[in-house]
């Protein structure tokens, strides 16, 4: 058995359908290798992020929230190392303008971004069908779901190493794919017995988290992975993220096939927004909030 968090070969379809079940039913997470978005791109977008990311707080803080928590975030009492800037809806080209104007982006940097917004869109679709169709449903689209893009800095420094960067968290949505830093590791995500496993820095892959939209939808089959980032170099650490959240206006629920009398339905349908309003509002930001969607029936 393969240690530590597996890696999925995008390329090698049907034959991981079964090692893509088993990722996201006990991990809820893994890598993605041999994608098509390329290295050169990769590595471009993490220079500009880097430059934007080191504007003046005057400049990053045009970038206002769309929805609550999409834009900037600076850094705070709680995750006082960590800053980020975001866009609410990748796929939208109109969005991404804003978003690069907001930041007097320059003629090659909105390039850069908008490259890498249509291959990680490409990529995030392609992900969620394969999750699908590993559970036997193979007409699942997620086009009309709705991306959040963040870029996240991790302002570590020698008196700093040993505490945290980002707190214990799973994401909200349905799945995250994330670039993260190529050389400064500090990513940990939780295994099934409870305890912190660092994932290492692989240039050219990317990790994919599943969320909290993912548990909801696949009837509690598929693990909303925990997740935290600690300082473990006196270095800065930078980070991409593409969250696909969930429908704009549907609910999310669990298709049928799903539920069953061995395996009733755990959850109420609810609006992706009205989750995320749910988070904010417990404050409940590791899962917990998913307990107060339990069905009734
Ligand atoms: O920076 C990282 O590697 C993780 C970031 C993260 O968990 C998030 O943006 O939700
Ligand atoms: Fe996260």
């Amino acid at each position: 058995m393969e240690r530590g968090v597996p890696a999925i070969d995008i390329q090698d379809f049907p034959g991981q359908y079964q090692k893509l079940r088993e990722a996201c039913e006990v991990w809820g997470c893994f890598r993605i290798v041999n994608h098509k978005v390329p290295l050169e791109l990769m590595s471009e977008m993490k220079a500009v992020v880097r430059s934007l990311l080191d504007l003046p707080f005057e400049i990053k803080k045009r970038n206002t929230d769309v929805i609550a928590g999409s834009g900037y975030m600076a850094p705070s009492e709680k995750n006082p190392l960590y800053e980020a800037l975001g866009l609410y809806d990748m796929g939208s080209p109109q969005a991404v303008q804003a978003f690069c104007s907001q930041l007097d982006a320059s003629p090659h940097q909105r390039e850069v971004i908008e490259n890498y917004a249509q291959g990680i869109h490409e990529l995030v679709m392609d992900i969620a069908a394969k999750m699908a169709e590993s559970m036997g449903l193979d007409s699942e689209s997620f086009m009309e779901w709705p991306c959040q893009f963040r870029i996240n800095k991790y302002n570590f420094t020698p008196e700093t190493v040993g505490s945290s960067g980002v707190q214990i968290h799973t994401d909200s949505g349905f799945l995250t794919i994330l670039q993260d830093d190529e050389n400064v590791g500090g990513l940990e995500v939780m295994d099934s017995s409870g305890s912190f496993i660092p994932v290492d820095p692989w240039t050219g892959t990317f990790l994919v988290n599943l969320g909290d939209m993912a548990t909801v939808w696949s009837n509690g089959r598929w693990c909303n992975v925990r997740h935290r980032v600690q300082c473990k170099e006196a270095t800065i650490r930078v980070s991409i993220a593409t969250f696909l959240l969930g429908p704009k206006e549907e609910v999310v629920e669990a298709p049928q096939k799903f539920v069953d009398s061995e395996k009733p339905r755990l959850f109420a349908p609810i609006t992706y927004e009205d989750y995320r309003k749910l988070r904010f509002s417990t404050k409940l930001q590791a899962g917990e909030a998913l307990a107060l969607v339990h069905a009734t029936s």
